[in-house]
């Protein structure tokens, strides 16, 4: 089947796309088996709950027939007995209804914490590559909204599936009872309509499932053009966005509007299904009453009671398969990231999402050895899914405390080395060994605490800058976080801070400035204390006093420890023990910076000269008019 067009990049799996209602339902329940536990006295409830609505239709029977109708003067005992024993009976049906209801909705919303706290934890097994690719919005929509249609359906409309359908089953057996000719004449004026609500429900179902796509379009859409507010605004863009956004908005509407249509007819044809049979059943009733005594005054009432009780579960019923048609495709989709495969596994005993346990560790795990770590590459090969190689059979040694500075052109494949050396994604092929072990064999307990990526730009959480230290290590006391920074040459700028550790950030880190962002980004790498830094240099420029401070901060962050630095100031590779020439995929020079910068044709030379020329002001070729 083919994606829709807003998801076709989607590395998501959709495949459920294709699966039965039932089948969705099994695995979705399976998941979450909070919802089947002590499901048999929910039902019982449920059934309890049922057939005391036959006490109505019953009694106004019984008292028509037995106390009014035949009789010389109206039995008021018997009607009053009668009367005493229904309300006993609807009392404990009512009863029955509350606890119900209750047992319902705590099995459903303990049943969707489950689920949404899979579907989530799942989205952070997913590689980067993955959560890149499927729009961020869309994930987040598959979390929130599309659990919440699953809960609406599972909290009310499943159980009223059952309970409807036991009403039905009840219905037809007292209606039967008083008159099979007329039951069957019920049944034979439904069974049109039900054949034709059939046909309409695949409509809807189809339909429904294009309605959760564009949703989740939308909703990427709207994060996108939130979080790149700044960026449309400073390039005047904001109509172009806004015309984008109305547009998702739309196809939204649209979906909605395909799917009202059947709906409409499906709820219209139930109405008149219902104002016929009940015509049907009073003309053919009294005629049967009247000229062949099957049917008592009392029946013929109590009929009409019963043909309302059979036709409202079947109205409701189809309702209900509406909201469970909204549910099945919500729920395939939230199925649909807990069946993506976490294509980075962890050796150390992966999550199982479907169980939400750890499983076994792998027989060849292995963690770290203590002590200064070293990297070997050997024919390191990755292509992105669907594109080419971009790396082609990388060979590299790097000995324990090196500092390696990566340079080359842009999209030489810096940043996709340094993915495959911290295991944000794996290799096509060929090897990445860290302290002696290739990277898939260590757990990640023991990987993401020895070997620290510190990103261009580092994200920085809503918070205070002791929280976002405290995502390197967590249990960092106060003290520990002010003798970071003073190793890092910081403590004046942290004291300097409206409330030192304690002063906000914001989301993002907005309230403070790039550099100040990078200082707090540095601080927190130090203070998890890696043995390996694989660190991309910021480009964005910050004042000269502001880039000394930087500098030392890196400085004492590399001291001691082995370093990959992807070097856009090549002054990081003149001070680097090793430069490592990356152009188009492959290492084309390496060796230190005295060795390299005089090769001529060298790329790192041409690279240095434009560097050079650049800082020092060279002024640039005018554009020819
Ligand atoms: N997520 C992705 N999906 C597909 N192709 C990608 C992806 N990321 C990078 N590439 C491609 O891989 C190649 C190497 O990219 P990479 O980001 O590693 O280069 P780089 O040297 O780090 O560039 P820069 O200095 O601009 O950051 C490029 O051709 C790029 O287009």
């Amino acid at each position: 089947m083919k994606a829709p067009a807003s998801e076709s990049s989607s590395l998501v799996t959709d495949r459920n796309a294709t699966e039965g209602t039932i089948a969705t339902i099994r695995r979705g329940l399976s998941l979450t088996p909070e919802v089947a536990r002590g499901l048999w006295l929910t039902l019982v409830l449920a059934v309890i709950t049922t057939a005391g609505k036959i006490v109505v239709p019953v009694t106004v029977q019984r008292i028509i027939d037995g106390g009014i109708v035949g009789a010389e003067a109206i039995d008021l005992g018997f009607v009053a007995g009668s009367l005493g024993l229904a309300a006993l009976i609807l009392a404990g049906t009512v009863t029955a209804n509350v606890f119900m209801n209750r047992r319902l909705f705590r099995a459903s919303e303990t049943a969707l914490r489950t689920l949404r706290t899979r579907a989530f934890r799942h989205i952070h097994d997913l590689s980067l590559l993955t959560q890149s690719t499927e729009k961020r919005g869309a994930l987040v929509s598959r979390v929130t909204s599309d659990v919440d249609t699953v809960s609406q359906f599972m909290s009310f409309g499943g159980i009223m599936l059952i309970v409807m359908s036991l009403q039905v089953v009840i219905a037809t057996v007292v209606m039967a009872i008083y008159s099979w000719p007329l039951a069957i004449l019920t049944w034979l004026c439904f069974v049109p309509v039900l054949l034709a609500m059939t046909k309409i429900q695949k409509r809807i179902r189809s339909r429904y499932q294009i309605v959760r796509t564009r949703v989740g379009a939308m909703l990427g859409s709207v994060s996108e053009a939130l979080v790149g507010s700044a960026t449309i605004r400073a390039y005047g863009v904001t109509g172009r966005t806004n015309q984008e956004m109305d547009g998702a908005v739309a196809e939204v509407r649209g979906a909605q509007l395909k799917v009202l249509r059947p709906q409409a007819v499906s709820f219209s044809l139930s109405e008149m299904s219902d104002g016929f049979t009940t015509g049907m059943v009073i003309v053919v009733g009294i005629w049967l009453g009247t000229s062949t005594d099957l049917l008592s005054v009392g029946q013929l009432v109590a009929f009409v009671f019963l043909v309302s009780l059979f036709s409202q579960p079947v109205r409701m019923g189809i309702e209900m398969l509406n909201e469970a048609q909204n549910a099945v495709a919500g729920w395939r989709r939230v199925l649909g990231v807990i069946d993506t495969p976490a294509d980075v596994s962890d050796p150390g005993g992966a999550i199982d999402p479907t169980t939400g346990e750890r499983g076994p560790a792998r027989p060849d795990a292995q963690p770290l050895p203590a002590g200064p770590l070293g990297i070997e590459i050997e024919d390191l090969r990755y292509a992105y899914p669907g594109g080419p190689e971009v790396l082609h059979g990388l060979n590299i040694s790097i000995p324990p405390r090196t500092h390696v500075a990566i340079v080359g052109e842009t999209g030489s494949g810096k940043t996709t080395l340094a993915k495959l050396l911290t295991r944000m994604m794996d290799p096509t092929s060929g090897a990445v060994r860290i302290g002696g072990i290739e990277v898939d064999r260590i757990p990640f307990d023991s990987l993401r605490g020895r070997v620290v990526m510190v990103p261009q730009e580092g994200f920085l959480f809503d918070g205070s800058i002791a929280d976002n230290l405290r995502y390197g290590r967590p249990d960092a006391t106060e003290l520990q976080m002010l003798a970071a920074m003073e190793d890092l040459g910081l403590l004046d700028w942290i004291e300097a801070m409206p409330l030192g550790l304690d002063t906000p950030v914001h989301q993002r880190g907005e309230a403070l400035s790039a550099g100040e962002r990078q200082l707090v980004a540095l601080a927190r790498a130090y203070i998890a204390d890696p043995d390996l830094i694989v660190l991309d240099e910021a480009t964005s420029a910050v004042d000269p006093a502001s880039d000394v401070r930087l500098q030392a901060a890196i400085e004492g962050l590399q001291r001691g420890r082995t370093t990959v630095t992807i070097a856009h100031r090549l002054s990081t590779a003149e001070r680097a023990d090793l430069a490592l020439v990356l152009d188009h995929g492959h290492v084309v020079e390496h060796g230190r910076h005295a060795d390299l910068v005089d090769l001529p044709d060298g790329i790192y030379a041409r690279l240095h000269r434009a560097w050079v020329a650049h800082r020092t002001g060279t002024p640039r070729p005018q554009p020819v008019h």
